[in-house]
């Protein structure tokens, strides 16, 4: 299996403080992997490095087998699909959501005058119509709750076909259904074997979808663990994660995590 990212050695240093320190990680074709960690422990600049968006301040980094700084990141970006907060500001709010999910093939966020395919409309339709946004189509862009944003964007994300899938805490801000109706639509993504390769961005346990097979734990910049959910994500590795006594559970194909009581 080919390398869709790999990272050597990699650091971001800002004002002289590492906020990614010497992580050297590798993502494999069609690998579905989770990062978790605490409030700044520098998951987004990791993701934003894989989406080729920030160049390291050292160590090597190769996306889609293209190694950075060597090779024009404007023909890369079309095969990383990108769903998360950043994105969405740039989103113009009157635009609907099939405006919102088609400018995508285009490469842009607004909607222009150009006559789109039709082929393109389709899929874009199609896209919605996975992540239950079918009803929502002229619906304008910034008229959505949270949870119909999120999904609008996963779909958006799909639209170039991409090989890379990086989503940045898709379930944050929603309500207990919203979260379970996007971890099981992003369950049946995760196990679709012709779906691109994902990277998933999270601070919870109970938002990991069935069909992910691999965990980052990041802490202060450092890897704390990085491997196979199985053997990675367990109480001792997410205790020192997020700095204090937790237990993992795994009931069936979900996991849970609690804090140990006071003593
Ligand atoms: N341009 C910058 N200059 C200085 N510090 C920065 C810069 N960008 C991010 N940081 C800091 O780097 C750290 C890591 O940020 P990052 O957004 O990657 O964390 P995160 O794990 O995604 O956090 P959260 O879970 O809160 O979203 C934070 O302490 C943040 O304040």
């Amino acid at each position: 299996m080919s390398d869709v990212l790999e990272l050597v050695d990699v650091s971001v240093v800002r004002d002289g403080r590492a906020l990614v320190d010497q992580v050297s990680w590798s993502v494999a074709e069609g690998e579905r992997w989770v990062i978790l960690g605490p409030n700044g422990a520098g998951k987004t600049t990791l993701l934003n490095i894989a989406s080729s968006y920030l160049f390291p301040t050292s160590g090597t980094v190769q996306i889609l087998g293209e190694k950075m700084g060597g090779v024009d990141v404007f023909e890369l970006r079309p095969r990383i699909g990108i769903a998360g907060v950043a994105l969405a500001e740039k989103l113009p709010r009157s635009q609907t959501v099939l405006e919102t999910v088609l400018t995508a093939a285009y490469g842009m966020t607004a909607h222009w005058q150009e006559s789109y395919e039709q082929v393109d409309e389709d899929r874009a339709r199609a896209f919605l119509d996975r992540l239950g946004m079918s009803d929502y189509l002229d619906r304008r862009f910034g008229t959505l709750s949270e949870g119909e944003r999120k999904r609008t964007l996963i779909a958006r994300a799909m639209m170039t076909d991409p090989e890379l899938l990086l989503l940045d805490e898709p379930a944050a801000g929603l309500d207990l259904g919203g979260r379970e109706d996007l971890v099981r639509r992003l369950g049946r993504l995760a196990r679709d074997p012709i779906a691109p390769s994902m990277v998933m961005v999270t601070h919870h346990v109970e938002e990991i979808a069935p069909g992910f097979t691999h965990v980052l734990m990041i802490r202060q910049g450092k890897v704390v663990a990085a491997g196979p959910m199985e053997t990675e994500l367990s109480s001792r590795n997410l205790s020192l994660c997020f700095g204090l006594p937790l237990v993992v559970e795994r009931r069936g194909d979900r996991w849970t995590a609690n804090g140990l009581p006071l003593k």
